[in-house]
């Protein structure tokens, strides 16, 4: 039977120029047939064409194994390993943005539970790639191989279904941030969207067809005004690039459900914070700053509004995911065929509580035992919303998604993380 690795890039590249040498040389052949001289000719011409076709075919088929850090026996060993299940009834999880701040947790509570898990991550440096190579020796240390690559390398990805047929794909690779948008515009393209419809191509082809959970964003609501935000409203007027991809990507995940019968949940995830976490974040970035006596740069709203996000605690987020895994059902195709309808849903993860920025940095301090030197500037035009606030309830019926922690509780957990990672614990009154 032919890999879907093969069915998806036939090893033929040089087919066309195989047709195209043989007509040349039947033009040599009638042109001078009549002499033994030029047949002679020929035929040295189409062995010196064969063995330069197939030279060609050989560096092109060993071009991947010898510049790519993936592939070989040893490897799929490993990744079989990582994606074996330990629990009955358990599931093979593919997780993209596996050194990521959510995928890390993710992997992690699978792993924990026996769900197989085998993690897939391009360790940009959009952040510090030394803090995603801290969670990938977490993630290996628990027996989870992460596979280094990106989203749009179609034949690593279309390797990993060959090896392993992964009954979900948790997604959560993609550009993060809100802000970054406007300096980097074309990585929110490259991610959140060529990677995402590539990871897609791979899904639908596969057989049998994973069910696919991935990370939309509660800024998809942009604009929206109604509160508390719900599935429903309105998610049309995106405020920066970054929403626009995600809402992009609610799109063309329909597309995938629709033509291919693929099972799609998005998770619409609000300002996640927690141990782990990720340094371009407000919480993150203040808590550094806070540490090293540099001032912070709190965003006011309009009319000296205070800005206010509904901040989810990790391990509430983690408990979404694995509820939405559960429930997602089947994908109902096979081999790029549609054999029925499959479940296409959406849900919000927040925490259902907004907190205002400055409450924020209230909190932080108490637990830093140190004063933040604030710096209140209007938020500038840069792609934020004033507020965020979720409606759970779609969520909490359909898998009992209920968050436990407050922010005051989750921000004391997060601080005691950091000043453990960063090495601050010997010092006094930072306890
Ligand atoms: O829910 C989401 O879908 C998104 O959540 C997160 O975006 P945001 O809610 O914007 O979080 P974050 O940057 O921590 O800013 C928090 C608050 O601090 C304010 N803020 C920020 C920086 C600063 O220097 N000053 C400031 O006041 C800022 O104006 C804001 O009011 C993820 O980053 C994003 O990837 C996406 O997942």
């Amino acid at each position: 039977m032919p890999s879907l690795e093969d069915e998806l890039f036939p090893s033929t590249p040089g087919k066309f120029k195989v047709d195209r040498a043989h007509n040349m040389n039947r033009q040599f052949h009638r042109c001078f047939a009549s002499t033994s001289t030029m047949f002679l000719w020929a035929l040295f011409l189409i062995a010196l064409t064969a063995s330069y076709l197939s030279f060609q075919s050989f560096v092109d088929s060993g071009s991947r194994y010898f510049s790519a850090s993936w592939g070989g026996i040893q490897w799929e060993k490993q990744v079989r390993n990582s994606a074996q299940i330990h629990r009955s009834g358990g599931m093979s999880v593919l997780v993209t943005g596996a050194a990521g701040f959510v995928g890390t947790h993710v992997s992690l509570a699978l792993k924990k539970r026996g769900d197989g898990v085998v993690g897939l991550d391009n360790f940009n440096n959009y952040y510090d790639p030394s803090l995603k190579k801290a969670r990938k020796s977490l993630l290996n240390s628990h027996g989870i191989l992460v596979v280094e690559g990106d989203l749009n390398d179609a034949k690593l990805l279309a390797k990993l279904f060959d090896v392993v047929a992964f009954t979900h794909v948790m997604h959560l690779a993609a550009q993060a941030g809100v802000r970054y948008a406007m300096e980097n515009p074309n990585s929110y393209v490259h991610s959140n969207i060529a990677g995402l419809v590539t990871l897609l191509e791979i899904c639908k082809s596969a057989n049998p067809q994973p069910a696919v959970v991935w990370a939309s964003s509660s800024s998809v609501y942009g604009l929206n005004e109604k509160v508390p935000f719900s599935e429903a409203d309105r998610t049309d007027q995106p405020a920066s690039l970054y929403a626009a991809t995600k809402k992009a990507g609610e799109e063309i995940t329909h597309t995938y459900n629709h033509i291919y019968g693929l099972s799609v949940t998005g998770l619409r995830f609000f300002t996640v914070y927690g141990p782990w976490g990720r340094p371009d974040m407000a919480y993150f970035s203040f808590t550094r700053n806070i540490l090293q006596g540099k001032p912070i740069t709190i965003y006011r709203g309009k009319n000296r509004v205070d800005l206010a996000r509904d901040f989810t605690y990790i391990d509430d987020i983690v408990k979404g995911c694995l509820g939405s895994l559960d429930t997602s059902g089947k994908s109902t195709g096979s081999g790029g065929k549609k054999k029925g309808n499959a479940p296409y849903r959406i849900f919000n993860l927040g925490n259902t509580s907004p907190v205002k920025v400055p409450e924020l940095v209230n909190i932080l301090e108490r637990h830093l035992k140190v004063k933040a030197k604030r710096n209140i500037v209007d938020m500038p035009g840069n792609g934020d919303v004033p507020f965020t606030h979720a409606n759970i309830s779609l969520a909490q019926r359909e898998f009992g998604y209920k968050p436990t922690t407050d922010l005051q509780t989750g921000l004391k957990k997060f601080v005691r993380w950091y000043l453990s990672y960063y090495g601050y614990n010997n010092r006094k009154g930072l306890q």
